[in-house]
């Protein structure tokens, strides 16, 4: 028995290359938050239950030029850099890090601070559209509970990460852990205490085992984040060959590519997320594949700090998993949209190549251009699936996790597929009406 039933014009993806459109249909949600069903114009029931959903008051009707898409999934946001989005982006990555991230991430440590960044912070993805998200949090247990708990209340899906970086030679004092053992028993404490939150809630709320990157943390603390992450069976995320810089410090102190180590430590698995990757090789991208580990393509933020662009057209032809993030603050905009336009453009790019100075041949990397379709879907059905969540597609079957989005005023004829294409390349925060998840409205613009 549907709880409540939407009434509109709806997109989905199909599939990496294709999306649907569906005009004028049903969509009935059961109680549980779950898709039953979907029904066209043509259904013989269609009528009966618009009626009897509109008489009961469980009629959810969009407006002319309202149009329902499915929430989006953030694979790779710091909650605790929301502050400083848009600042500084003209350093590179370790200067970045060391004058304005760490010593903002150590703020952290006051929770009352902590509380006041995160509840804007996960009111601003809902507002934005994003109804999963997989965020870094910092060194700090109780604000990290305190990020879930926000993204419960709010009802973010929500995967947090209690931060682990215990190497004294490339982290800061005043912002490490003090040693391998009290950063493991500080993760192992988040995780019990995120277990008992997700006991009291409905909503999705899961612990991820989070080593910063391969600079910050020491061989022990790898090594037992590994360990956690087997035995708790636990998603990763960090981020792997996001830069020369990173990408080189690696090669220095352990004589291979970052993806070689966080295989050693046994951090790959079909349930972690590494995020960029723009210096990847094709030996990594084997081992990636091999491991079914998903890469987060950030392309905001590989603009200023990846010293290159991710091939995700090839990525995705080789059989890699590749979704999309928003690398809040490395990138500064929430906004999946503003990721997605910026993935095609990279794209784009890429096939061009950049330098006019080349001959028009050789400048660029051929047929590298992603399409709206493919960023689409990294941004809703393909995250889901790296997470393992049936959310991000309107089909039965699904968690009902949707936007409702107003069109800007048409003022030529469009077909179907012209509104989509305008709606992604023109939606931003104030045109969408109503975020919600597992059925629930979470979000409604003022
Ligand atoms: N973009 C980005 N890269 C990192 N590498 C290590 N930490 C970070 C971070 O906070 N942001």
């Amino acid at each position: 028995m549907e709880n409540i039933v939407i009434h509109g014009t709806y997109f989905t993806s199909k599939n990496v290359n294709e999306v649907e459109f569906h005009e004028d249909h049903l969509i009935c949600i059961d109680r549980s938050g779950t898709i039953t069903r979907t029904l066209s114009p043509v259904d013989a029931e269609y009528s009966q239950i618009l009626n009897d959903a509109r008489q009961a008051g469980r009629l959810i009707e969009l407006k002319p030029n309202q149009y329902l898409l499915p929430g989006f999934i953030d694979l790779h946001v710091h909650a605790p850099q929301w502050p400083q989005a848009g600042l500084a982006l003209e350093l590179p990555l370790a200067d970045w890090l060391n004058h304005y991230t760490f010593p903002l991430e150590a703020k952290f440590a006051d929770s009352h601070y902590a509380r006041r960044v995160y509840q804007d912070f996960v009111h601003q993805l809902l507002s934005h559209g994003t109804t999963t998200a997989m965020m870094f949090g910092t060194i700090h247990n109780d604000a990290n509970v305190e990020l879930a708990r926000q993204s419960v209340t709010q009802g973010l899906r929500a995967f947090v990460g209690q931060v682990v970086m215990d190497n004294p030679e490339q982290t800061p004092d005043y912002y490490r852990n003090q040693s391998s053992v009290s950063a493991l028993h500080a993760t192992e404490q988040f995780i019990k205490e995120i277990f008992e939150l997700a006991k009291k809630t409905s909503s999705t709320v899961v612990p991820v085992i989070t080593p910063r990157f391969v600079p910050s943390c020491t061989d022990e603390a790898l090594t037992g984040l590994g360990q956690l992450a087997k035995q708790y069976d636990l998603p990763v995320q960090s981020h792997l060959s996001e830069s020369n810089w990173e990408h080189g410090y690696a090669i220095k102190r352990f004589g291979i590519h970052d993806t070689a180590v966080m295989d050693h430590f046994h951090l790959l698995t079909e349930k972690s997320v590494m995020a960029h990757g723009t210096q990847l090789t094709s030996d990594d991208l084997t081992t990636l594949r091999q491991r079914g580990t998903t890469i987060a393509h950030c392309p905001i933020s590989n603009v200023y700090f990846g010293n290159g662009v991710l091939a995700v057209k090839k990525l995705l032809a080789y059989g890699n998993s590749v979704r999309l993030g928003s690398d809040i603050s490395g990138g500064y905009s929430p906004s999946l949209y503003h990721n997605i336009r910026q993935a095609i453009k990279s794209s784009q790019m890429l096939t061009d190549g950049v330098d006019s100075s080349l001959a028009t041949a050789t400048r660029g990397v051929k047929d590298s251009r992603i399409t709206m379709a493919n960023a689409f879907y990294l941004a809703t059905v393909g995250g889901a699936k790296a997470l393992q969540l049936k959310v991000g597609k309107i089909a039965p079957g699904f968690q009902a996790d949707f936007q409702i989005v107003n069109g800007h005023q048409p003022l030529m004829k469009l077909s179907i597929a012209d509104v989509f294409q305008r709606l992604m390349y023109q939606t931003e925060q104030q045109d969408i009406q109503s975020v919600y998840v597992a059925g629930k409205r979470v979000y409604e613009r003022e």
